[in-house]
């Protein structure tokens, strides 16, 4: 464990300069990964959702956890608004940005634990989403208001978590669903994309025939970290010819930098983890 250092660096909360620890450590399919670049800014503002060459709406909102809990604690979680409400109540009925009730609930029931699944990490534990009938059916509900009218295909989940928020958004707008897997997990022929960690590769596979070449595809997962899994997925999904449209996570973990990976690609979350 000496050998992954952990490099802390003090930051301030803007909301309620508490100083926090920033740790440069994350995991990936259970395994401790130490960032080439030392994660050390001071971060004050809140971190937005897309802004390149999204096709679809602008950004929506961000929720950041407010300080790193010690082991037993629980999380507390800030929500943020990045964008002015307009008043009408028409507007107000189909604006979710005057909804974001729905994104302070949906942040404070995901559960953060303290050094699982190895010291040093701080895992988002979404299962507890799942348990609040409530939160999981906003986060759905935000999504197919996004993507409901996107003329999209294919909704392609990335294993594991990806799997529980892509199926709903596949059936409710009227798009097949497609698992994007693990290797050696689908029984059938396989495209395979390999994706670089510091230490080793990592691959995600894909059905040959699942989809055809010019559908419209929308990612999910739940997490977006590094990015390295979301870009292999999308790189899958290009070399077979398909237009992928944006990805959508429920939460980003925003100092891992992952959006930088997705190149062009619209990344939307609906809460932003530090
Ligand atoms: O942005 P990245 O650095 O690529 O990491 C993100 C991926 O890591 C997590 O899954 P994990 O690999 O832990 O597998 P699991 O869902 O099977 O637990 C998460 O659910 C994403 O799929
Ligand atoms: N901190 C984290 N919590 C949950 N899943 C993750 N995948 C990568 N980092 C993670």
């Amino acid at each position: 464990m000496e050998s992954l250092t952990q490099k802390v660096a003090l930051k301030f909360s803007k909301a309620n300069f508490v100083p926090e620890k920033v740790t440069n450590r994350y995991f990936h399919r259970g395994n401790l990964v130490k960032l080439k670049s030392p994660t050390t800014t001071t971060i004050t503002t809140i971190t937005t959702t897309p802004t390149r060459n999204t096709p679809v709406s602008p950004p929506i909102f961000v929720s950041k956890r407010a300080a790193v809990p010690r082991a037993g604690e629980e999380t507390e979680l800030k929500t943020t608004r990045i964008r002015d409400p307009v008043s009408s109540a028409d507007m107000a009925s189909k604006d979710p940005i005057l909804k974001d009730d729905r994104i302070a609930r949906i942040s404070s029931s995901i559960r953060v634990i303290p050094d699982f699944p190895k010291p040093g990490i701080m895992f988002q534990d979404i299962t507890t989403l799942l348990l609040d009938t409530k939160a999981f059916k906003d986060t759905i509900d935000l999504f197919l208001e996004r993507y409901k009218d996107k003329n999209i295909s294919v909704v392609a989940g990335i294993e594991a978590r990806g799997f529980i928020f892509g199926p709903p958004i596949a059936l409710a707008i009227g798009a097949k669903f497609v698992p994007m897997r693990k290797p050696k997990k689908l029984p059938g022929e396989v495209i395979s994309e390999e994706y670089s960690l510091e230490y080793g590769t990592d691959k995600i596979e894909m059905h040959v025939g699942a989809v055809q070449a010019g559908e419209r595809a929308l990612v999910v997962d739940d997490l977006i970290a590094t990015g390295g899994t979301l870009a292999a997925a999308i790189r899958l999904l290009e070399r077979v010819g398909v237009e992928v449209v944006e990805c959508a996570c429920l939460i980003e973990l925003p100092e891992l930098k992952g959006r930088d990976r997705l190149g062009d690609k619209p990344l939307f979350v609906l809460v932003s983890s530090t």
